[in-house]
């Protein structure tokens, strides 16, 4: 993807929400949001009928399961996502390169067996909830974004093509991994907007100049006063930056 991209293109509703109101608010929100975010909550609860609502709708699917077991159980879910017809797929890049080369394989096969372009394999590397506190807490090295660029590093090798991280390590790992990988910003916060639990949070025009490709807003547009203003408002910074 590139700078000239339509924002659209570049924005994903976390639909954190429960379905009905995740289903309306993406219609409103369509004409500035391209992809639907289906995340823990929604495929809890709903399962594959989730992605299919979304689906009717026109948007394109991210399914954020962090998907982080052996590889043979990864490999065997990867290819149930894939078979769902979804754009985009996320994995813990902790998981290891044995799991991660079972996510892509996976989600190649299920895919292609019901004539699907395969989905893109984004490995989350750091949470964007964690603070250099958590990062040591669970006995990774280094500051956050050291540990990141370790685990974006270890999931280009086994051949994923997109990151999950901070929109603060979308800058050094474009420097250190060039523009290969699709780079997947959550933890996005337009000015003056409430940080929640994330910790590593930046604003929309930040993440596109560090080098985002995609960027996930949940919350800043779910408990805005009006929700499609917001997401107008975040179309905007994303296209003017
Ligand atoms: O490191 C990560 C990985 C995934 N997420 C997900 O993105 C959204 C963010 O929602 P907000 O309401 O805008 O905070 C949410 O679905 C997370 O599961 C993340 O935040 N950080």
């Amino acid at each position: 993807m590139t700078d000239a991209s339509p924002a659209r293109e570049r924005l994903a509703l976390a639909a954190d929400l429960p379905l009905d109101e995740g289903l309306r608010l993406y219609a409103q929100v369509a004409p500035h949001v391209g992809y639907a975010k289906v995340g823990l909550s929604l495929f809890v609860e709903h399962g594959p009928a989730a992605v299919a609502a979304f689906q009717k709708l026109g948007a394109r699917i991210f399914l954020d399961l962090k998907l982080h077991d052996i590889p043979n159980t990864v490999e065997l879910a990867a290819a149930r996502a894939g078979a769902l017809g979804v754009s985009l797929l996320t994995v813990h890049a902790a998981g290891g390169e044995p799991m991660l080369r079972a996510a892509v394989k996976g989600a190649r096969a299920g895919a292609q067996a019901q004539g699907h372009a395969p989905p893109r394999i984004l490995a989350v590397t750091v949470l964007t909830s964690m603070s250099a506190e958590d990062v040591a807490d669970v006995g990774l090295s280094g500051a956050p974004e050291q540990a990141a660029l370790r685990l974006a590093r270890l999931a280009m090798r086994a051949g994923v093509e997109g990151l999950v991280c901070s929109p603060r390590e979308a800058e050094s790992f474009r420097r250190e991994l060039g523009t290969a990988p699709f780079l997947c910003t959550p933890g996005i916060r337009p000015a003056g907007a409430a940080l929640g639990d994330q910790s590593r949070a930046e604003t929309p025009a930040f993440a596109v100049r560090a080098g985002a490709d995609l960027l996930v807003v949940g919350r800043p547009i779910h408990t805005a006063a009006q929700p499609v203003d917001a997401a107008r408002a975040i179309a905007l910074e994303v296209s003017s930056a």
